[in-house]
């Protein structure tokens, strides 16, 4: 069986708990807050942030001059298409740039942000890859389930509109792809460490829409 299809397997009770969450479902039907989604954008502009560093020390941990370069366009493609998605909501949300630099992150995109960063520095690129392929794929799969939703909510129509396109199905294959070439070079060790750092990141997605939902604070 290929790797991906491994982990995909493993994650999937966390996969169907997103599909089904009340901020993806929200999403699609426009029932959302727009306080939880304005939530969602300052927390995940942190999380972009994070994710196009560990993009880059990827780019750095690759064993060819191609990958290093695939992988530093990753990161640009995360500053560009992502951040410039999010410059629009801020607009729209009246999210100024004094409340985006002074935002103390919510405990769970703080603890998963943390996770990156720990399969990042300590691990190889494959680490890497398994712990920053769901946050491609797992978007990729809700926006194919989300075209054709009509909410009245025209935010939630460019969000939906962002994850459903070819240009970023190329992408989501591209890290797929990677994944499973580096799965068939490395120990069974590795390979389950591998399957380990895709299962938490699948799980911190989950908690990631739950946190913004409920508006998570740090208790004390
Ligand atoms: C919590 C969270 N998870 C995943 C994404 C989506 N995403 C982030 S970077 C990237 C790849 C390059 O654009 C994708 C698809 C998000 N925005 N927030």
């Amino acid at each position: 069986m290929l790797f991906s299809k491994r982990v995909r397997e493993a994650a999937n009770a966390s996969w169907e708990a997103s599909f089904t969450h009340p901020f993806v479902t929200g999403i699609a039907d426009g029932t959302l807050p727009l306080d939880s989604f304005r939530f969602y954008v300052l927390n995940d502009a942190y999380y972009l942030s994070c994710f196009a560093r560990i993009q880059a020390l990827g780019a750095a941990k690759a064993d060819d001059l191609p990958t290093v370069s695939r992988m530093a366009a990753h990161a640009q493609s995360t500053y560009e298409a992502e951040l410039s998605l999010h410059a629009k909501f801020s607009a729209l949300l009246g999210i100024t740039e004094e409340e985006q630099r002074t935002l103390r992150p919510a405990p769970t995109a703080y603890a998963y942000t943390s996770h990156l960063f720990r399969a990042a520095y300590t691990g190889h690129l494959g680490d890497i890859i398994a712990a920053i392929l769901p946050c491609y794929w797992l978007y990729y799969e809700i926006g194919e389930r989300l075209q054709g939703a009509q909410p009245d909510e025209p935010i939630y129509r460019e969000w939906i509109a962002a994850y459903g396109g070819d240009g970023f199905k190329q992408l989501v294959q591209e890290q797929v792809d990677r994944l499973d070439e580096i799965a068939e070079k490395v120990t069974e060790a590795d390979r389950e460490r591998m399957l380990d750092h895709f299962v938490t990141s699948s799980r911190y997605e989950y908690q990631f829409w739950d946190m913004a939902y409920r508006k998570e604070q740090w208790p004390v």
